[in-house]
């Protein structure tokens, strides 16, 4: 990227013109003068009386006369810094949508962002509709323009406030009134010229993108609002149709930006100017085009594409149901689907940005953690695989392929456009084209409803020819489709043709005719009508195995962290054998370094491997190694600390779409506002939060629990054993060793804390009571269970937890009275937990119990969990088993893992 010039401040005089309808903005530097129309004058940043940027209609003359000068920087920076979002219809249908564009806009952390909107959902058809209605002096017109009024003003009232509302009132109106008018005189005139109806259709745009330039304005970021025909200057080029004039237009946008140079400017879509100034548009897909050729102007990084599917499919999905989504296609790639009628781009809206090599992405606002598809220009070195050189299949219905036969072609100069002629003459569309070395035919396919005319054509031409047997026959094959192979490493890739013709044999599909072209971008084949979505489902399945992939983030590789790297090391090849879950590790940070693959690290040898290639840990760049990864469609954190700081990150990743797996309980336990904020937000997007291992580890606690919520039962209590640590040590603390001893041992064994107060303190207790009465419904804090502590007060202030377990021996005397005063009474010590729902209470405490209680039957780091629910009234449902230690923890991680698998499609 160039580097960028300081801006450079110009200063403008402003005065009225001669006629005193214009303003002329003199700029003080270059002389230039330039007149506006009063109406459409915008201010970049004003000083004295002017109106703030980003206004309109504000300027009186009076108001130019008494400021004299305003400042503006002229220079209009392009390149990186730039990223372009286009926002579709369905994206702007409602206030409530047009909001999260707000959010998405303002959460792209790029330099300058341009953003380019259609309007509301429908109203670009209520705008033709109104010209249609009016110049068919039909006089509900007027009945239709009160509708597009309301829509705009309920749409404004809910989303805005204050005077950013009334000022877009007011413009609403005016617009609104000046629209009457004119649609009033084309009723008059029975009959709107096209740039008459091209001005009144462009008007949803200009409602929709001043609203969205509202709404981010409100959260006090730098925006302003560009009115495209100011700027895209377009010639037309063929019946709908427009070419471009990028000089005009660039020279434009830069005295535009010299007047507003906003950080993000909201700008509308599919409307532009003559080089007369006269309002047009862009036709079909216009708002598309206009993103790529403003991110053109601007050398954009990106140019996003914002709509509601997930990106580009492998296949249409209404067909083929294991179509997945690919997430890159080259520019040639996309041109041939869109071609097949694929829902892509239009064509003509990747020659802008082709030419800059910039790519566009197409995402899914209703689906944020979808990475979309990328289209771009294809990287030159990539290995070819087999698997990957088809990117897509589409198919054409409705075909007729006709065939031309004859010895008397072979040799014989001009006789295919003697054909081809023929068919031009009737108006026919070739799609296809194929003809044998041998010369003796030549066949093509023509739509269906082209093929009667093409055939009658062609006997009229070649009627003499027929008649002598230099031709023997002009044949036509009625009912057949197309379907064509797409991909561009298709060229440098034997065998792509042999795998798919062996599919569609062993489908038993006939084909009619090939053809492939020199550029190999696509095969095409010919087939019957009535085979070609079994001929696509077999072509299909053949080059995509449906696979879930996964790609995986491991923080903390401590005990629980390192143990589940271990169990994924032994267990990936047999998910992709079995389960077809490709799960990939692509990065492992820890507290100082961090490993980082793009295609996945080694299992067998991550430790030596972190020790080797690591680099100083950042989790902020961890985080974005993965988001920002193109490779895998989806993508998980799973956090192996006991960091707050890193759980408090939860809620960041799942809005990037980012999946979070944990049995760290920080976030679960941790502020009640925070934990809800994380819930609804996980709750209303796609991404996944599993952390089934912060309670009981392995056991199926937070599980079973669900299950029961979710299918109607009501909980009423839930009590037990929960921590492995406390159970261990009361199991064990049976007279033979002293208590310090076996608090030792649990740490050894892997079932206390990072530091073992926690687990003695009843932290660690009080926590998953706390995540078991959430997930039960019930508003607490922490600090609203009474938990009873089993750390001496003396040892609270031990500096690190090896001081606490060297001091820890000195207090083994209290113990051993207190176990031996139980054992006196025929009881035994246990630390338990419980949840009372009904009551909307908790409490963590040590008690005495019956030697014959459940409680008093556990052994090693056994958790006992009881839930007392409606159904289970009478005798609880009981969980048990070990519910500390690694193996079962990091199990109980993996666990997730799958179980997020198949969320996201993996067979069960
Ligand atoms: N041990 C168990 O039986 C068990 C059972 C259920 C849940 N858990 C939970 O599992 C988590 C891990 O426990 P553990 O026993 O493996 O602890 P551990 O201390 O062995 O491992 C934690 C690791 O995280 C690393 N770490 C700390 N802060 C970090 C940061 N900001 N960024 C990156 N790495 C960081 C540490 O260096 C360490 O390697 C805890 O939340 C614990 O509550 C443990
Ligand atoms: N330290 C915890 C680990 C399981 O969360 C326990 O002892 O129960
Ligand atoms: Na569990």
């Amino acid at each position: 990227a160039s580097p960028v010039p300081p801006a450079a401040a110009h200063r403008r005089r402003l005065r009225p013109s001669a006629s005193g309808r214009e303003v002329v903005s003199q700029c003080l530097k270059c002389e230039i003068n330039q007149d506006r129309p009063m109406g459409a004058l915008r201010i970049g940043h004003s000083q004295g009386n002017l109106p703030r940027h980003g206004s309109k209609n504000l300027l009186t003359p009076a108001a130019a006369i008494s400021v004299e000068q305003v400042e503006v920087s002229t220079y209009l920076p392009k390149g990186d810094m730039w990223s372009v979002h286009k926002f579709g219809g369905t994206c702007m249908g409602t206030p409530q949508r047009i909001q999260n564009v707000a959010d998405v806009v303002l959460g792209d952390s790029s330099e300058r962002k341009l953003i380019i909107v259609s309007a509301m959902s429908k109203v670009t058809d209520m705008m033709y509709s109104l010209v249609h209605k009016a110049q068919s002096r039909d006089d509900s017109y007027t009945e239709e323009l009160d509708k597009v009024f309301e829509k705009h003003m309920a749409a404004a009232k809910d989303l805005l406030d204050g005077e950013n509302l009334a000022r877009f009132l007011s413009e609403l109106h005016s617009d609104i009134s000046n629209l009457r008018a004119m649609l009033r005189a084309i009723y008059i005139a029975g009959h709107a010229t096209e740039s008459f109806s091209e001005f009144v259709v462009g008007h949803g745009e200009l409602w929709s993108s001043q609203m969205l330039s509202y709404a981010v304005q409100k959260s006090g970021a730098s925006c302003s609002w560009m009115d495209t025909r100011e700027v895209l200057v377009v010639k037309p080029s063929g019946p709908d149709m427009v070419d471009p004039d990028y000089e005009e237009s660039e020279k434009r946008l830069e005295k535009w930006f010299s007047r507003q140079p906003a950080e993000i400017i909201v700008a509308t879509g599919f409307i532009a100017s003559t080089a007369e100034n006269i309002p047009t548009t862009l036709k079909r897909d216009g708002s598309d085009f206009s993103a790529a050729i403003i991110g053109s102007l601007v050398r954009a990084r990106q140019v996003t594409i914002w709509t509601d599917v997930d990106g580009v499919f492998s296949a249409d999905p209404r067909k083929v149901s294991e179509a997945v989504i690919l997430s890159t296609l080259s520019y040639q790639e996309a041109w041939e689907m869109s071609y097949f009628g694929a829902n892509v781009l239009h064509p003509r809206t990747i020659i802008p940005v082709m030419k800059d090599n910039i790519p566009i992405v197409i995402r899914n606002m209703f689906n944020l953690s979808a990475p979309g598809t990328v289209i771009c220009k294809q990287p030159a070195n990539e290995d070819a695989d087999l698997d990957a050189c088809v990117k897509s299949f589409a198919t054409i219905d409705k075909l007729a392929l006709v065939n031309v036969e004859g010895t008397g072609m072979a040799g014989v100069p001009g006789t295919s456009s003697a054909i081809f002629s023929a068919v031009k003459e009737v108006g026919a569309n070739v799609i296809m084209i194929s003809q044998a070395s041998s010369e003796h035919s030549i066949c093509f396919a023509v739509p269906e409803k082209e093929v009667a005319a093409v055939s009658a054509a062609l006997h009229v031409r070649f009627r003499e020819a027929l008649a002598a047997g230099r031709l023997s026959k002009v044949e036509v094959i009625h009912d057949c489709s197309i379907l064509a192979a797409v991909g561009l490493r298709m060229a440098s890739t034997p065998g792509v043709s042999a795998i798919l013709f062996d599919a569609l044999a062993k489908a038993n599909i006939n084909v009619r005719a090939i053809a492939q072209g020199c550029s190999e971008y696509n095969i095409t084949v010919v087939l019957k009508q009535e085979d070609c979505v079994r001929a696509l489902r077999a072509a299909h399945s053949r080059f995509f195995l449906s696979k879930t992939t996964l790609a995986i983030g491991v923080i903390g590789p401590g005990l629980i962290g390192a143990t589940l790297l271990n169990q994924l090391r032994d267990q990936v090849a047999i998910l992709k054998e079995n389960m077809n879950i490709d799960v990939r590790v692509i990065g492992i940070t820890g507290a100082s370094t961090m490993l980082l693959s793009e295609t996945g690290v080694d299992l067998t040898r991550w430790k030596e491997e972190m020790q080797k290639e690591a680099k100083p840990a950042d989790l902020a760049n961890f985080v974005r190694h993965l988001s920002e990864d193109h490779v895998f469609p989806n993508k998980v954190l799973v956090d192996c600390t006991a960091d707050t700081n890193v759980a408090s990150h939860y809620y960041d990743w799942l809005k990037k779409g980012i999946h979070v797996i944990t049995p760290n309980k920080k976030a679960n336990s941790g502020p009640l506002d925070r934990y809800l904020k994380l819930r609804t937000l996980q709750r209303a997007s796609y991404t996944h939060y599993f952390y089934e291992a912060t309670v009981g580890a392995g056991l199926p606690i937070i599980s079973t629990l669900r299950g029961l919520l979710e299918t109607g039962d009501k909980i009423l209590r839930i009590e037990g054993i929960f921590s492995g640590t406390l159970s261990y040590i009361f199991n064990n603390f049976e007279g033979t060793r002293s208590f310090s001893d076996v608090v030792a041992e649990a740490k050894e064994a892997g079932y206390t804390e990072p530091d073992p107060r926690d687990d003695l303190s009843g932290t660690d207790v009080a926590r998953k009571v706390i995540i078991l009465a959430r997930e039960s419904g019930l508003r607490l804090e922490l600090s609203d269970i009474p938990v009873e502590s089993l750390v001496p007060e003396a040892l609270k202030s031990c500096s690190s937890p090896n001081e606490f377990m060297q001091k820890l021996p000195s207090f083994d005397q209290d113990w051993a009275r207190q176990r031996h005063e139980a054992e006196a009474a025929g009881e035994v010590l246990r630390y338990v937990g419980a949840v009372d729902v009904l009551n909307g209470k908790g409490r963590v405490e040590l008690q005495r119990y019956k030697r014959d209680h459940p409680f008093a039957q556990l052994s090693g780091s056994d958790n006992i969990i009881a839930f007392t629910t409606s159904r289970y009234k009478e005798q609880p449902l009981i969980v048990r088993g070990p519910g500390a230690g690694a193996e079962v923890t990091a199990g109980g991680v993996f666990c997730d893992i799958l179980r997020l698998a198949s969320y996201l499609g993996a067979p069960s």
